[in-house]
């Protein structure tokens, strides 16, 4: 079953409440965090996930773009996030965190930036429930897919598959229309979309249409 998570990157950050309402029927709502140092952008933290945790029954999957992450993360757990991703690039001791983040009740998820190959990671996914392939640079909303990351997509797929695992493959960054079905074919079932979610005229109906199409692409792949 596909998976749309509405970035709240492209939502009014003075109405966070009601544009989380304004995707009701959405899995999650993605949440992300930078910190100015691991990317060049500064949104988010710790008290307003905290907010928003108690503002709506969707539950938060954070982003977290920022230095130092094994410091961090625990904190977003404790601010009721649901899940929590933290990226392989900052990370000091992944497994150690995953580990941490699990204990503490939430989902460990980890991002890889479209630089970073997924293949040294393989002996870890076991310790993870999501891993989050990056379809553009992060940092900012609104950038264009790149497609070049579809054969990574593909290996990661290959990999969860090997090795028999219930991981979830997110793909974040360029989500649309006309992006998802080669993500969905690709092997990715959770899809993260900012502007493609919050720049429509109804958010809600653009979530439904995304989910449509991506349960589509992926029976065509699987033949079924
Ligand atoms: O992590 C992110 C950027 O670093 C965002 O989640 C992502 O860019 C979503 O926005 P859009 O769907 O508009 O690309
Ligand atoms: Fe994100």
């Amino acid at each position: 079953m596909a998976q749309i998570n509405p970035s709240i990157l492209s939502a009014d950050f003075a109405r966070l409440a009601d544009e989380a309402k304004a995707v009701d029927g959405a899995d999650w709502l993605h949440v992300d965090v930078m910190d100015n140092h691991f990317v060049p952008n500064l949104t988010l933290g710790v008290p307003v996930v905290d907010a928003l945790a108690k503002a709506t029954d969707t539950p938060l999957d954070c982003h977290l773009m920022i230095e130092e992450p094994d410091r961090w993360a625990p904190q977003y757990v404790e601010a009721g996030a649901g899940s929590v991703t933290f990226h392989a690039e900052a990370a000091a001791a992944p497994v150690r965190l995953a580990r941490e983040i699990r204990a503490k009740g939430a989902r460990a998820s980890m991002a890889l930036k479209p630089a970073t190959p997924v293949e040294p990671y393989e002996d870890l996914l076991p310790e993870l429930d999501m891993l989050l392939v990056m379809t553009v640079e992060p940092g900012f909303g609104g950038q264009a897919f790149l497609d070049i990351m579809l054969p990574k997509i593909r290996r990661t797929r290959q990999l969860i598959e090997k090795h028999g695992l219930q991981l979830w493959l997110q793909v974040d960054g360029g989500v649309s229309a006309s992006t998802i079905e080669r993500c969905a074919e690709a092997g990715a079932d959770v899809f993260v979309a900012g502007s493609a979610v919050y720049g429509a005229e109804n958010p809600a109906a653009a979530v439904e249409a995304l989910r449509a199409q991506a349960e589509e692409a992926a029976h065509r792949a699987n033949g079924s």
